[in-house]
């Protein structure tokens, strides 16, 4: 790297500026926020929004470099910092260092969707290598660990990942990845990610523990706190926001395994663009105050379904059967949870019948979303796996956002009471509660 950019960027704005970071790396002039290991530590809330920037006119908002080359001083002088944006990006560069930050990691890299993420990830598999996975996972998970498998020579194990004991039973000297999701999508079982790390490291040092944070953010849970190698998640949720652009990001603590995974974002061409870059860093900003507004209102929705006789999965129920554990590892419930009915069309009717809640795959957007998994996001996973895994094809998943609760749950409960099956039997404060088992019976 030369030292030219920093150097001449830090006289021009006439101030002594810091260019190394934490492992002695000469930084890009733009891109230079502080870093969790570089001095003082804010609250999350304030990181999140804090970033220090060393460009050369003080522009309060990140400029997006929106440029594929970068031009070089001389023939023989080696690269600049930059030389082209697929290798790197001074956008990009201070997502990543403003990620590293909130996300308690050593680097944080940034793809162009969430599965992007999760493909430079398990290109560090190789034929025969091992993974052990969970049973209810994001469809497009699935979908591209069983291309692995049947492409790639790859062994994907299926467990119960809720139950540690049953990664136990499968990993080996063979396991070179376990990857987890907690809570799971859309089921929403929680996973007890330091015994699985534990007994993960202890039967194979080499072994790598990737988890999914897609679902609760950095805002409420650090994996890597927790014992996991390797953090990815699909920026295109809560980091967003706003359903307007689609990313991935991956964090590490070990700065071998960083350049690994450098390698094949630079070889493989997925770096996010720089524009992508901006609005994602935008989104990050305002992270704590939508996931705040959005946990509460989930919380809301989830006991007012609860308190009419739905089987609802949210961690921030009591009900939860692995509420404890989900309350030692995470900061909040998140704002996802989904809810069965007893029947399909009923779900289906419920479903068609919200006006307000769109119907929508994707979740972490300010927006309410209703969705059935089995028909949307998890179509991906065959009918008979579903069955195998116990997939509720009834299930409707809810992804709230910032609206006003009353709102959404007037909305909900017009949509259930609209369903033929149901109406006459649901509403606010009825003490004869709708039953999903009794209308398996009626239908
Ligand atoms: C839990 C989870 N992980 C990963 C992804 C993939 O993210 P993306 O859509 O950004 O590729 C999704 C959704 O798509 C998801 O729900
Ligand atoms: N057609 C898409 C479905 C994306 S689902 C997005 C999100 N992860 C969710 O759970 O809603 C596909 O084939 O991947």
């Amino acid at each position: 790297m030369s030292d030219g950019p920093s150097k001449s960027k830090a006289a021009a704005v006439g101030k002594v500026v810091t260019s190394h970071d934490i492992d002695g790396h000469d930084l890009p002039p733009s891109p230079a926020p502080s870093t969790p290991r570089n001095g003082r530590k804010y609250a999350l809330m304030t990181e999140l929004v804090y970033t220090e920037s060393t460009d050369q006119y003080n522009a309060s908002s990140v400029p997006i470099y929106q440029s594929a080359t970068f031009k070089q001083e001389s023939a023989t002088g080696g690269a600049g910092e930059y030389d082209y944006t697929r290798s790197g990006n001074p956008t990009r560069t201070h997502l990543e260092r403003h990620l590293a930050k909130i996300m308690n990691a050593n680097r944080a890299l940034v793809v162009s969707s969430g599965m992007g993420a999760l493909d430079v990830i398990t290109r560090l598999l190789r034929p025969g290598d091992e993974v052990i996975t969970g049973d209810d996972l994001y469809g497009g998970t699935h979908r591209l660990l069983k291309y692995l498998s049947t492409h790639g020579g790859i062994v994907v194990h299926h467990v119960d990942t809720t139950n540690p004991e049953t990664v136990r039973a499968v990993v080996s000297n063979k396991t070179t990845m376990v990857l987890l999701e907690t809570p799971t999508n859309p089921l929403i079982k929680v996973v007890d990610i330091p015994s699985i790390a534990s007994i993960v490291h202890a039967a194979n040092p080499a072994a790598v523990v990737a988890v999914d944070n897609t679902m609760l953010s950095p805002m409420l849970l650090n994996p890597l706190d927790l014992g996991a190698d390797i953090v990815y998640e699909s920026g295109t949720k809560y980091l967003s926001g706003h359903h307007d652009l689609m990313a991935g990001v991956i964090a590490i603590n070990d700065s071998a395994l960083g350049e690994k995974l450098f390698f094949t974002i630079n070889a493989s061409g997925c770096g996010l663009s720089p524009f992508d870059s901006w609005l994602l860093l935008r989104g990050i900003k305002t992270l704590g105050v939508r996931m705040e507004r959005q946990q509460a209102n989930a919380q809301r929705i989830a006991e007012f379904l609860e308190s009419h006789g739905f089987k609802v999965r949210f961690p921030g129920l009591k009900s939860h059967p692995q509420y404890d554990l989900h309350w030692s590892m995470a900061r909040g419930a998140g704002a996802v949870l989904s809810f069965e009915t007893g029947d399909v069309l009923v779900s289906e009717r419920i479903v068609e019948s919200a006006k307000l809640w769109a119907i929508s795959v994707s979740f972490g957007c300010v927006n309410s979303l209703i969705s059935m998994p089995c028909r949307m996001s998890h179509a991906s996973i065959d009918a008979k796996t579903r069955a195998e895994r116990n997939m509720p094809e009834d299930i409707i998943r809810l992804c709230v956002g910032i609206e006003d609760p009353d709102d959404l749950i007037d909305d909900l409960s017009r949509a259930v009471s609209l369903s033929p099956t149901i109406f006459g039997r649901f509403s606010n404060g009825n003490k004869n509660r709708w039953n999903p088992r009794k209308l398996t019976c009626v239908l």
